[in-house]
């Protein structure tokens, strides 16, 4: 099998995230879920969660579906890296994305989420394409929806094509070769603990040197800002008129009219360029004419994280093969 979906970002103004749309059950449900390949839950706002944490998300209901199953006795909870969460219990049931269908996929069904899901009414759930390694159902981890439709996949792959403020795609089971340029270069994976993990070769800010320093981080379609180590934060902003590191606003933030350099990054030999405009990410509050960075520094993280800034740069294949690579080629 081969399929496609549209990432549609969810907000007009920046891309903070984009939804796919899914079906779940029998008769379908439709569903608007953020793929996240830096977590590895299925989880979607339902009829089990409380009507005051709900404010407009389509949401699921297992009991109007006739292949629905309880898998008794089984929780999740998660966390995010922003400090928002959720937890609930578990069904099994039918799911597809872009046509692919996988019959007893795991979906766990909140009981509470916390506010910034309940406010941000385009997001009815995530679908973690991480590694089934990170998945938080107890007392038995469950499978990704890439791990339970890989094997009817034409090949054990899937791919992103994010866009800048543009509806993008996710493909299943096959590399569209229209949608890039060039070469695919391939880079490894670290699988532990579970995230896509990959080492960059290097940055370079503008036209200045490239910088040929490995840099080890995570592709993560769920997150919208690239967070790399201090150093090469600051020396990016040394470039950019009035840019200060803001308390107030939590990063890096510049006069909106300030001219931006483009932002390098390497894999193996080759190069992606981060435009400008993706780097000026959005006004700190609708108007204001100070502009938050698409680049802040991950010290207060732990990881490296190439979020969607970065990837909507390039064509990204993530190769689910023995042992996983991670392809990215220019577009
Ligand atoms: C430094 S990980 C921060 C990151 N969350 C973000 O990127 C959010 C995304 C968002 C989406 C919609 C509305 C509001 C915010 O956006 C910001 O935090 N922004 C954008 C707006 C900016 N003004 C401030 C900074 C994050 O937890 N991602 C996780 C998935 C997210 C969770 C929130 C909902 C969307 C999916 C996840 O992959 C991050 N992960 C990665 C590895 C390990 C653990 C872990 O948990």
């Amino acid at each position: 099998d081969t399929g496609s979906a549209a990432a549609t970002p969810i907000d007009p103004r920046f891309d903070i995230a984009y939804v796919t749309p899914v079906t779940i059950g029998t008769p379908p449900q439709t569903l608007q879920l953020d793929l996240d390949t830096g977590s590895s839950d299925l989880w979607v706002f339902s009829s089990h969660t409380p009507a005051s944490q709900v404010r407009g998300q389509q949401i699921y209901s297992p009991d109007k579906s006739t292949t629905s199953k309880l898998l008794d006795g089984h929780t999740w909870s998660i966390r995010y890296g922003d400090g928002s969460g959720s937890r609930g219990n578990v069904y099994t049931d039918n799911f597809a994305i872009g046509g692919i269908m996988v019959e007893t996929q795991a979906v766990e069904t909140a009981e509470e989420v916390s506010s910034s899901f309940t406010t941000e009414d385009n997001i009815d759930g995530l679908v973690g394409l991480g590694f089934s390694t990170l998945n938080t159902v107890s007392p038995e981890g469950q499978l990704t929806f890439f791990d339970n439709a890989k094997p009817k996949l034409d090949a054990p792959v899937f791919t992103a094509d994010l866009k800048y403020m543009k509806e993008g795609t996710y493909d299943f089971g096959f590399i569209d070769e229209s949608k890039y340029t060039g070469e695919i270069t391939y880079v490894p994976v670290d699988t532990d603990p579970g995230y896509w993990t990959f080492t960059s070769s290097g940055y370079g800010v503008g036209s200045g040197t490239f910088s040929s320093s490995p840099i080890t981080g995570i592709a993560d379609t769920g997150t919208s800002l690239v967070y790399l180590p201090t150093a090469i934060v600051t020396a990016y902003y040394r470039q950019v008129e009035g840019a200060t590191n803001s308390r107030s606003y939590g990063g890096y933030v510049f006069p909106c009219n300030s001219t931006l350099p483009p932002f390098v990054f390497g894999i193996g030999e080759a190069k992606f360029t981060i435009p400008p405009s993706y780097m000026s990410y959005a006004a700190v509050t609708d108007g204001s004419p100070t502009c938050f960075g698409g680049l802040q520094s991950s010290s207060g993280i732990g990881i490296n994280i190439w979020g969607d800034v970065a990837l909507k740069a390039a064509f990204v294949v993530f190769n689910g093969e023995e042992p996983p690579t991670i392809g990215w080629a220019n577009k």
